[in-house]
């Protein structure tokens, strides 16, 4: 809850506004897990809450470590549906991969979580515990909602998710460290540029409308020119970032045709481009580039003047591709009934 619902709370349960601030206070600074820990809250007043609400804190139920230090977490939304938290620990940073939505609507051919359909939006609490119930929640240096889901798609819960990490009140985290990647939503785009300073990533894949469409069905709604016309209108040359995601598909979207026609798309807009490997899921035919053709297009768009990284691919040994680790587990369950 944001600190205005919480003054709401007590307002409701007729305690002084003060109690408010008492209760925010061993929420966002102190990290309680129980009503009971609020020691300065008068028994009563900690009993009149503790009969409509709590902290919210849940354990995820499954957790897989990689070799290289990875941990992805699992976090049951109901008894055979789940969400997945990914810790990416990297020299100085902590990087928290954080879930949106339970599956997605966007059907993406090449996205595991598109593959379990649209179940429903994550609460702002349940995006939040991904965030706070880990053990390494206090070592976080870095947010990316780049797990399961379009958050824009749940652009009410994660604005007020953003508001909470980035509040003075809240956990003051800087925007500077949370990055929100967008199929290119256009309506939450608009309102998270609007009502936020957080990074801004789009998933492109393709400088071609067509091809980018049998990639992502979403192009038919929001166009990737559209969707660039429209980032022009922002400035990304001062604190915020605005990148690409740019998966390399083997012979699809890999040639020098391809880093050609994304230098026309993006000339004079201030981005950077991040190269993705795929990660292989189940019954789909797209096969990831190689190394010397993603270090070739990386080269070209860097003597370009496009500043551009190949991702490092973490924890494969555990299922990265979004979505994979939740789909077992949701099969699992079903064959269990
Ligand atoms: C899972 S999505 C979540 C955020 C948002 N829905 C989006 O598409 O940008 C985060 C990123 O993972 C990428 N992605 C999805 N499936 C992938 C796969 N199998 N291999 C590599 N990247 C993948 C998406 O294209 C996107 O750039
Ligand atoms: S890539 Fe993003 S938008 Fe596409 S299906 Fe996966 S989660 Fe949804």
């Amino acid at each position: 809850m944001s600190a205005s619902e919480i003054t709401e709370v007590v307002e409701s349960l007729g305690m002084p506004r003060f109690t408010a601030k008492q209760i925010v206070f061993w929420l966002y600074e102190k990290r309680v897990n129980s009503i009971d820990e609020m020691t300065d809250l008068s028994k009563v007043n900690r009993g009149k809450l503790l009969e409509k609400y709590d902290v919210g804190y849940v354990a995820p139920v499954q957790e897989m470590r990689s070799v290289d230090g990875t941990v992805k977490y699992l976090f049951a939304t109901s008894h055979d549906s789940s969400v997945e938290a990914v810790y990416i620990p990297d020299k100085e940073r902590a990087t928290l991969c954080v879930s949106s939505q339970v599956g997605c609507k966007m059907n993406c051919l090449f996205c595991m979580t598109g593959k379990q359909g649209f179940t429903r939006n994550l609460t702002a609490n349940e995006i939040l515990n991904q965030i706070i119930s880990i053990p390494e929640s206090r070592t976080l240096t870095n947010l990316v909602f780049m797990g399961m889901g379009e958050p824009f798609d749940n652009i009410d819960e994660l604005m007020k998710v953003l508001s909470i990490l980035t509040s003075e009140w809240g956990f003051a985290w800087s925007p500077k460290r949370i990055t929100v990647s967008t199929i290119g939503h256009r309506v939450g785009m608009e309102r998270f540029l609007k009502e936020s300073d957080c990074h801004l990533a789009v998933s492109l894949h393709s400088p071609f409308p067509v091809e980018r469409l049998s990639l992502m069905p979403v192009e038919k709604a929001y166009p990737e020119y559209e969707i660039i016309e429209k980032l022009r209108q922002y400035d990304f040359s001062k604190q915020r970032r605005l990148s690409f995601e740019y998966i390399m598909f083997r012979g699809l979207n890999d040639s020098l045709r391809h880093a050609e026609e994304l230098v026309r798309l993006l000339k004079g807009l201030h981005c950077r481009i991040n190269l993705i490997r795929f990660h292989a899921i189940p019954d789909v035919a797209l096969r990831t580039s190689d190394e010397s053709s993603m270090v070739q297009f990386r080269n070209y768009l860097t003597r370009k003047g496009i500043i551009c990284t190949i991702r490092s691919s973490r924890g494969e040994d555990i299922f990265a591709a979004c979505g994979m680790l939740s789909t077992a587990r949701t099969q699992k369950m079903k064959l269990r009934e």
